[in-house]
């Protein structure tokens, strides 16, 4: 898939994330939030902005801790749009802290 980044170009990205980590197969992030309620919170912004940008990460939710994995399923990989998602996750984080 020609919009497939590249291990080189994941590692780059991941620079800019710097609460993020991952390989061209996916890249994560684990959050620890203040309770149970702001870990669900934060769940209920990232649907918002998932349905509207059409692109949905993988969730873990154990009590207050959160663990988020972006990777574009149809594509086999990670894309940009994994990291366009990645950032909004990370501004919906920061909002509910
Ligand atoms: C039809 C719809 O666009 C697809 O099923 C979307 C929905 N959200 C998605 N999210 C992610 N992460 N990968 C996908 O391939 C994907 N596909």
């Amino acid at each position: 898939m020609a919009d497939l980044l590249t291990a080189e170009a994941v590692r780059e990205e991941l620079g800019g994330l710097t609460e993020w980590s991952g390989d061209p197969t996916g890249i994560g992030r684990t959050v620890q939030l203040g309770s149970f309620p702001d870990a669900i919170a934060v769940v209920d912004r990232v649907a918002v902005v998932a349905e509207r940008l059409d692109h949905h990460p993988d969730i873990d939710i154990r009590w207050r801790t959160l663990t988020f994995r972006c990777v574009t399923h149809s594509a086999g990989g990670v894309t940009h749009r994994d990291v366009e998602l990645a950032r909004h996750i990370d501004d919906i984080v920061r909002s509910v802290r």
